[in-house]
């Protein structure tokens, strides 16, 4: 066993589900939390998302062979930097952050001298804080490691271990280039989502309680990302931004590649996207990556099995 004692900073969602995937996946090995909210570590320590909840950063590190920032992209650097003074010379210093170019920057400005290497959990829900967690959020998903060039390739192996345990498939990933993917597959997905749902509560003539009664249907999923955590978003956002508006770019000239068929009435046009759009759902379905397990998103359910 690669790393025998973890210290999670950020006990939300991320943070809470490292903490129970690690007791319910590998015993034997010590987990430490912090929070820089009071309420977040109370509540951590009433669920027992970690072993020991610890009311100082530095300290909460301090024994620590693995660490792993779990905290809004935008706070990453304030935490490196908490946590600093309490690292041992040896530790692995990770993070579970959405977007990485930025991170890596932060983390490797803040914590010179440490080994860094930066991973994105590819799984999460809409949901955020200490009640979100559960021990089988990683099951079935993907984990993206982006080792810095030079880093220790046992290091790599052992972060590899550790995500693999919790249930993870993991690759491995250029920073620049996992920030390029994330955008379309996971960063403009919300910004439509946060769009429309907005556009659709803006309507003159549509009224808020319209849009919550006629939501039963497709626009119902997209009220469900819409209500992800404006924090974590914001950052996101601020912290992916060239790729983001990259990819932004393409996906507003296909927008309006559709609008022309739309007003031109081309039937073909829209008829082959949706069929090939269609496939790529079948496909997704058929390989058993989506997430249509019954217990998905449903904390409690997890901390009793882990209990
Ligand atoms: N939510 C998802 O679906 C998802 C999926 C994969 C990765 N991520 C990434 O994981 C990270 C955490 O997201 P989350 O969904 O767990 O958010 P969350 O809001 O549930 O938890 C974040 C926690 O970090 C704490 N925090 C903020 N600043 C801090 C600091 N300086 N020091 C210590 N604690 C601090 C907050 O109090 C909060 O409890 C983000 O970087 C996010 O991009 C999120
Ligand atoms: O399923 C969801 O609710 C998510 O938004 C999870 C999701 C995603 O886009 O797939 C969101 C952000 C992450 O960084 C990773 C996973």
């Amino acid at each position: 066993m690669s790393f025998t004692r973890v210290a999670i900073v950020g006990l939300g969602l991320l943070g809470g589900s490292i903490g129970l995937g690690v007791r319910a996946h590998r015993h034997g090995v010590v987990t430490t939390g912090y929070d820089s909210d009071p309420q977040v570590r109370a509540r951590a320590r009433d669920l027992g998302l970690v072993g020991t909840v610890i009311d100082d950063p530095a300290e909460a590190v301090r024994q620590a062979d693995l660490v792993i920032l779990c905290v809004p992209v935008g706070a990453m650097r304030q935490a490196a930097a908490a946590i600093a003074p309490g690292l041992s010379p040896g530790v692995l210093v990770s993070d579970v952050g959405s977007a990485k170019q930025g991170v890596a920057r932060a983390l490797a400005d803040t914590l010179p001298g440490h080994t860094i290497i930066p991973a994105h959990p590819v799984a999460g829900t809409e949901r955020s804080g200490p009640d979100a967690g559960f021990a089988s959020l990683f099951h079935a998903r993907w984990c993206i490691l982006t080792p810095p060039d030079g880093a220790p390739a046992d290091k790599v192996a052992d972060l590899t271990e550790f995500w693999q345990a919790l249930g993870s498939t993991v690759e491995v990933m250029d920073a620049g280039h996992h920030d390029m993917v994330l955008a379309v597959t996971s960063h403009i997905p919300h910004l439509v989502a946060y769009t429309i749902v907005g556009t659709a509560s803006d309507l003159e003539q549509v009224t808020r309680s319209e849009v919550i009664k006629y939501s039963a249907g497709g626009f119902r999923d997209f009220t469900r990302i819409a209500a992800s955590d404006p924090t974590m978003w914001r950052d996101v956002f601020l912290h992916n931004r060239d790729a983001v508006l990259e990819m932004m770019d393409r996906f507003m000239g296909d927008l309006s590649t559709m609008r022309s068929a739309i007003a031109a009435g081309d039937g073909d046009a829209m008829f082959d996207l949706f069929t090939r759009t269609r496939a790529i759902r079948r496909g997704i379905v058929e390989q058993g990556q989506d997430d249509a397990r019954p217990d998905f998103g449903r904390g409690d359910h997890d901390r009793e099995n882990a209990a």
